[in-house]
């Protein structure tokens, strides 16, 4: 867990040595306590260098012992212990030293870093803070106002930042720990005590509480309702007033309210939900380890509206070459400037010059023969992407994979009309699609292991979290929204208002609540698929008693709010309304009260007060209880992949852990009981009946989602 060698005769090298991130596990803890203590007492011994195996310094220490009773040597002990040593001893950081691994390079009296390292205090996203003195050395070496930036945001910086600051003596393009054992040796004969920083007075600008509460405002109006940066911010304003000796102990009682906190339990979840959604597994046993994605040089857009344009820059920007089709002139000269103004300023915010050389603009399908890889975006018309299919597979070489950017239809449908349907696959972008991290790719069940890893490796690429998921309508993400929105609008009529509903939505931690996001994302898009699907429009039977579709309640309220233009932000008006179309600053509309007023006295509704807890559990409770559908079809393979999708598809909070998670944390039981008492309720909204799944886990005792999966193994799999 750590090698030690001497080396040039007088310089203890301690490597950490436990892949892939050298975390800093209770094993090595021990391993650097017992190295650190033989150099110290070694007189042959005059300085010391510690680095990590394999090019990476520490990732910090080990998330997955915070599960479990704490075991092995204490963290601060064993840092304390090497700052006060008698001995130089120098960090050599190359790769990551982040966390723990940051904070032990903080108490070595030197730090040279590899100029393609990086270095950060990532904590507050596992919902903790640094606990192992970082809160109390950082301050002291780089300032309350450029520590406080780095705790409370978690940022990684990069080796050259770090030198500005004052973080590492020295940046080097050559090998760090050759530089830094050159160092060591010079450094024998220096004094120690001012490189000591927790001896360092902390620089305390005059106006710390001003500064403080603006840091403080700062993070309530970013990270609503999440604890960790508030107790970060605490903890360096021990660090400002405090000696080191007493702002320790504070930094460890604040640790001791997050630790074993929901939200850091949520966090450090997403942390390793996010890694093993690109873990993807069929049932035929294909997986992502087994299964060899073919190399991506060329690609082909069809259709530059908001989705293709966005994947368009996806593309471009990780060095794919990328022919944009467009069937009429008007829409290809439109798309190609907004393709390049995107990509310009793109270029610009990252510091490089945008990839315009890889684009080429056509009307014609002809020049697409010789691309690796074809992506769909046209609109949201079977009817019309099978024509495109089907034109796809007489014009691409036999090779090229056929790709659908489809967000609900059915991929299978698609494959059937090409010449290759082993080579068809959704991949299912958010919008703007060279923003949103996430991507759907839909395994169709004649889709191949090759092009389901090809579509995975390639969303990896353009720097998406990708997960692989089965094809039903609205694949998972969008069919969990259903009975998300369905609810909201129950409650609409029942007596709560847009802006009701929202706000404890956005309490609870959502990036938006559900009106404002429909309003973002356009209003005319459900009415499209309502209508198609036959639940609203002149087709419906008029007979059908207004407040019922296909034998289950419905609420009309969308289609009237449609019906009157207003489609959301696009045109100015929708739940809300805007100051112009295309305005983003929503503000409650009297029309709407109105309209809403109207409708409850049409049908004798009596308009009650709904709680807040009432929206949160009816909401989130029908949106999880799909979820649990969606596992028991075999649509997802896991809960931590229908987590990753509403966590950064559908801006559910992390600290919330997404909706499986938060379900488990509620307690499946009592997620069960509320269910079945919305059901009772209301007995003709199939959504709310609680699923056999979540039934059959509460009878299991209610297991960890981790291991959900095994209650799951014997239902039918269409991954
Ligand atoms: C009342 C009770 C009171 C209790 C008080 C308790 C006090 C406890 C004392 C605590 C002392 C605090 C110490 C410190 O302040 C806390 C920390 O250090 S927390 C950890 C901080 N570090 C991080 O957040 C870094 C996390 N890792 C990353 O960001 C990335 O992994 C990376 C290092 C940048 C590398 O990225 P990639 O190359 O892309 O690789 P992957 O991300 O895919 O990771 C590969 C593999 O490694 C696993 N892994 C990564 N980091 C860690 C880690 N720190 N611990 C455990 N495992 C880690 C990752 O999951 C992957 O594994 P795989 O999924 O492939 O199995």
């Amino acid at each position: 867990m750590a090698r030690y060698e001497l080396v040039k005769r007088s310089v203890a090298l301690i490597t950490l040595t436990n892949p892939p991130v050298n975390a800093l596990s209770s094993a090595v803890r021990h391993a650097i306590a017992k190295s650190m203590e033989h150099a110290l007492n070694d007189p042959k011994v005059s300085a010391v260098v510690i680095c990590g195996e394999n090019g990476r310094f520490c990732g910090g220490a080990d998330i997955r012992e915070f599960a479990g009773p704490l075991r092995g040597p204490p963290l601060v002990p064993l840092l304390d212990a090497i700052e006060a040593g008698e001995k130089p001893v120098v960090a050599a950081i190359e790769g990551v030293a982040l966390g723990g691994g940051f904070e032990l390079a903080l108490v070595c009296h030197y730090r040279i870093a590899h100029f393609k390292a990086r270095l950060g205090l990532p904590e507050v996203t596992l919902g903790i803070l640094p606990a192992a003195g970082g809160t109390q050395r950082l301050p002291r070496l780089i300032g309350i106002p450029a520590a406080l930036e780095l705790i409370t945001t978690g940022r990684h910086i990069s080796a050259q930042e770090a030198l500005k600051l004052g973080i590492v003596d020295q940046v080097t393009e050559q090998n760090a720990c050759e530089v830094a054992v050159e160092f060591a040796l010079r450094a024998v004969a220096k004094p120690l005590s001012s490189r000591r920083v927790s001896m360092l007075t902390t620089p305390c600008p005059p106006d710390l509480d001003a500064l403080l509460e603006a840091v403080t405002m700062q993070v309530k109006k970013k990270a609503r309702g999440v604890m960790a940066p508030l107790a970060c911010i605490q903890a360096v304003r021990a660090a400002a007033t405090m000696p080191y000796s007493k702002g320790i102990k504070r930094e460890s009682e604040l640790m001791a309210t997050l630790f074993n906190s929901g939200q850091a339990r949520a966090l450090q979840y997403c942390f390793f939900a996010q890694r093993t959604a690109g873990k993807w597994t069929l049932p035929s046993g294909a997986q992502w380890n087994n299964s060899k994605p073919r190399e991506i040089r060329s690609a082909a857009i069809i259709g530059l509206g908001t989705m293709g344009r966005g994947i368009v820059v996806s593309l471009a920007r990780v060095g794919i070459s990328v022919i944009a089709v467009e069937s009429e002139k008007k829409l290809l000269e439109t798309g190609k400037q907004m393709v390049i103004g995107m990509l310009e300023r793109d270029a610009k915010r990252r510091g490089v010059s945008a990839s315009l050389n890889l684009l080429k603009f056509t009307l014609s399908l002809q020049d697409l023969k010789d691309v690796d890889l074809v992506i769909e975006a046209v609109f949201e018309d079977m009817a019309l992407k099978k024509r495109v299919f089907q034109e796809l597979s007489k014009v691409c070489r036999p090779a090229t994979l056929l790709c659908t950017n489809t967000s609900g239809l059915d991929v299978d449908a698609l494959a059937g009309v090409t010449d290759r349907p082993h080579l068809v696959v959704g991949m299912h972008f958010f919008s703007p699609a060279h923003v949103m991290k996430l991507l759907e790719v839909v395994c169709g069940p004649r889709s191949s292991s090759e092009t389901i890893a090809t579509a995975m490796s390639l969303g990896k690429r353009m720097g998406k979290v990708s997960v692989a998921v089965g094809n039903c309508p609205g694949f998972v993400g969008n069919r969990m929204l259903k009975p998300y929105l369905d609810q909201a609008t129950f409650l609409l009529e029942e007596g709560a208002t847009p802006e009701q509903i929202d706000k404890a939505l956005e309490d609870f931690g959502f990036a938006m609540g559900v009106f404002r996001m429909s309003d973002l994302a356009g209003l005319d898009v459900g009415w499209r698929v309502r209508k198609e699907s036959g639940l609203t429009g002149p087709d419906v039977d008029p007979k059908n008693p207004p407040r019922r579709r296909q034998g289950r309640r419905y609420c009309p309220i969308p289609d009237m709010v449609c019906e009157q233009g207003r489609f959301g932000q696009k045109t100015g008006r929708g739940w809300y309304m805007y100051d112009k179309p295309g305005g983003t600053n929503a503000k409650p509309d009297p029309l709407i009260q109105n309209l809403l007023e109207m409708y409850r006295s049409r049908y004798g509704i009596q308009p009650r007060n709904i709680s807040d807890q009432e929206i949160i559990e009816r909401c989130l409770f029908a949106l999880a209880n799909e979820g649990f559908r969606i596992l028991e079809d075999g649509i997802a393979a896991r809960p931590e992949d229908i987590d990753v999708i509403y966590l950064f598809g559908y801006g559910f909070p992390r600290h919330g852990g997404g909706p499986m998670f938060y379900s488990s944390m509620v307690g499946l039981e009592r997620v069960l009981e509320r269910l079945e008492h919305y059901h009772q309720a209301h007995p003709d909204v199939p959504h709310l009946e609680p699923s056999p799944l979540l039934k059959k886990l509460v009878a299991c005792g209610s297991p960890p989602v981790q291991k959900w999966r095994e209650h799951i193994k014997t239902m039918h799999s269409h991954l």
